[in-house]
């Protein structure tokens, strides 16, 4: 299992979406508009700064938990399964909600509670339960918000609810705290500011190398399959996403 992690509007569905493509591997998505009980979730969330994340923030860590449980119970069976969201990255946005006050302690409790009973329902799986190789997609906390508002989502506008601001940098420092500290699995940390996966074919190629080099490292991907690989970025499969 791959999971892709990193703060809000850090390119993880991209990410997941170009390296799923690339391997032929499954991929498991937030899909935050097709879930409805999400969607309509993060629009309490969201809808008036500090008080709404205090009302709604831990019913909402309990729906997204939920959702990634049963993504990861189907996702532990499959080789090289990539998630673009988990219940590491769950955990590291239940934390810093907690951290600063808008989730209580009794509640937090009951959430690192259940989480750990869920991750210790699929452990001994086929694939122990924990990721393989976390991607950390580290991006300047000035080009997230850019990039937040670039995609261009209501609930999200800066420009309608400025104090969304610090919730983004807020949570920019949570995972970057998270990176720090992680050791769960072998992960590696791709630069946002400097690759751009989405518009560059050589970076997508780039970034691409460095995460399937390290799955070779990992006994995840043959040797074989990745000069395959290699090959097919040369003769540019992978540039249908410019
Ligand atoms: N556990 C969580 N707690 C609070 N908010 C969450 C949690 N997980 C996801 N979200 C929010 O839900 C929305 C998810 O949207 P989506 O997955 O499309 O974007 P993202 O998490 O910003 O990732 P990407 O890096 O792909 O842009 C974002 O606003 C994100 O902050």
């Amino acid at each position: 299992m791959i999971y892709i992690l990193g703060s809000i509007g850090a390119g993880k569905t991209s990410l997941t979406k170009v390296l799923s493509e690339d391997m032929q591997a499954p991929a498991y998505y937030e899909d935050v508009e097709g879930n409805g009980m999400i969607a309509n979730m993060l629009q309490k969330f969201y809808g008036a700064g500090v008080e709404s994340r205090k009302r709604t923030g831990a019913m909402l860590q309990i729906a997204f938990l939920t959702f990634r449980y049963q993504q990861l119970k189907k996702a532990v069976t499959q080789e090289n399964a990539i998630m673009d969201s988990s219940l590491e990255s769950d955990f590291v946005m239940a934390s810093q909600l907690h951290k600063h006050g808008e989730i209580d302690d009794v509640d937090f409790n009951v959430y690192v509670t259940l989480s750990q009973e869920m991750q210790s329902n699929v452990n001994g799986s086929p694939w122990n339960g924990f990721p393989d190789l976390a991607v950390y997609l580290k991006i300047d906390p000035d080009h997230e918000i850019d990039e937040i508002q670039s995609r261009g989502r209501d609930m999200e506008d800066i420009r309608e609810k400025p104090e969304l601001v610090d919730y983004y940098r807020r949570v920019n420092t949570a995972y970057r705290d998270w990176a720090k500290g992680y050791t769960r699995s072998s992960m590696i940390t791709i630069d946002r500011d400097r690759y751009d996966f989405m518009h560059s074919a050589a970076d997508r190629a780039s970034v691409l190398d460095q995460i399937e080099t390290k799955l070779v490292d990992l006994g995840k991907l043959s040797p074989q399959a990745f000069d395959a690989l290699q090959a097919q970025h040369a003769d540019g499969p992978i540039s249908k996403f410019a």
